[in-house]
């Protein structure tokens, strides 16, 4: 089998990063010291060379992952050894990384990768979810998260043939909780929005598709993929949630150009390290926020704060400044679960205070 390797996403500025004497493909899935990859003349089976082995060793995120795009040396018999991953140009990357204002990652040693080299980044939320109706606070979190990842979030309204009442009202709702971002709604089951969708990976662009379990995401890739491509099991009960194990291949080509990625880890990302993701999604407070009169105003009970200003003349609606207070706090407590030097300081924070205590004999700080 030969591929075409723009189908798959390569680029001439891809082709320019491949070092001398190499082939370039894209990784579909890794193994323990290995990585199924897609070259120019198929499907090949390639381990570390020792270039990518001693980088890991170091930093888990220098590891091949699905997305990655990667040079292939050729050996003996036919086969290849992988030498090097070229550079991201996005990646999910799980605790401990940050990404430098070059784009690139940096990494403290904690950090893996989920996928790279994500172009579009679907957030589906589903209009009725059994009883539930769409969670604006879960599209925030995951709209900061694809930010983070240096894709382009799109946000995806689904099972729309369920809500039956008004869907434009919903959809307002939901801009302005992702101000910037793009929203459709789209019934699979009916077939409404799913071109739309597939309009996003034009130019074999790749995207995965972010959402809680039974938002429809392994439905909409079937749609979108014409049928077929991933087996969904039906609902299970008849409350309208699905439960169940896919099972298929973790980079996946669409007949019709594009790909979607779907691996286990994706499907259960949360929010990791996102403070930047987070301002991005709260644009609207960040940009309120300058105008307040101290700049480490918490917004709180601050005085002339433009935050809060904002929020007595309605201009700001409670739930978001409620929910960016929220998503500030995880983040931060994020950070300090993957930041080592955070951790430290909170750590010698809390042995002073525990001095301190057993010192006076208060049991309190
Ligand atoms: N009415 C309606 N049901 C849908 C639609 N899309 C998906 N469903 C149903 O919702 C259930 C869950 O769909 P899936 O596509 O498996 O959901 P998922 O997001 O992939 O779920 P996980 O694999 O658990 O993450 C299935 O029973 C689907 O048939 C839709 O557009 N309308
Ligand atoms: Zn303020």
């Amino acid at each position: 089998m030969f591929s075409d390797l723009f189908l798959l996403g390569w680029t001439e500025s891809r082709a320019a990063e491949l070092p001398p004497l190499t082939v370039p493909a894209r990784v579909s899935r890794v193994d323990r010291g290995a990585a199924e990859v897609i070259a120019a003349d198929g499907q090949q089976h390639a381990k570390y060379g020792a270039r990518v082995r001693r980088a890991s060793a170091d930093d888990p995120v220098a590891l091949p992952c699905v997305g990655d795009w990667v040079a292939l040396r050729e050996l003996p018999e036919g086969r290849y050894e992988l030498d090097a991953v070229l550079p991201r140009t996005s990646a999910f990357v799980r605790g401990g990384v940050s990404r430098d204002s070059r784009g690139g990652l940096s990494g403290d040693g904690q950090g893996q990768v989920l996928a790279a080299n994500v172009d579009i980044v679907f957030v589906a939320e589903p209009s009725m979810h059994a009883t539930d109706f769409a969670d604006l606070g879960r599209i925030e979190r995951l709209v900061a998260l694809a930010w983070e990842s240096g894709g382009t979030p799109v946000v995806l309204v689904t099972k729309s043939d369920l809500f039956d009442r008004g869907l434009d009202e919903l959809l307002a709702d939901v801009r302005t909780a992702a101000p910037g971002v793009d929203v459709h709604a789209v019934s699979s089951m009916r077939g409404d929005g799913v071109e739309l969708a597939r309009g996003y990976l034009e130019g074999s662009r790749t995207a995965v598709v972010l959402g809680p379990s039974g938002a429809g995401k392994s439905t909409l890739v079937n749609a979108m993929a014409g049928g077929g491509v991933m087996d969904t099991q039906q609902v299970r009960a008849a409350d309208g949630r699905g439960r169940h194990t896919t099972v298929h291949r973790e980079l996946i080509p669409l007949p019709g150009g594009g790909l979607v990625i779907d691996t286990p880890g994706i499907r259960r990302v949360g929010l990791y390290d996102m403070s930047e993701g987070v301002e991005l999604v709260f644009s609207d407070i960040e940009e309120l926020a300058a105008g307040c009169r101290f700049d480490d105003c918490g917004h709180e009970s601050e005085p002339g704060c433009a935050v809060l200003a904002a929020l007595e003349n309605g201009e700001l609606p409670e739930r978001r400044l409620l929910s960016w207070r929220k998503l500030q706090r995880e983040a931060t407590w994020m950070a300090s679960r993957t930041d080592a030097r955070l951790r430290k300081e909170q750590r010698d924070k809390w042995k002073v205070i525990h001095k301190e205590m057993r010192r006076t004999g208060r049991n309190r700080p």
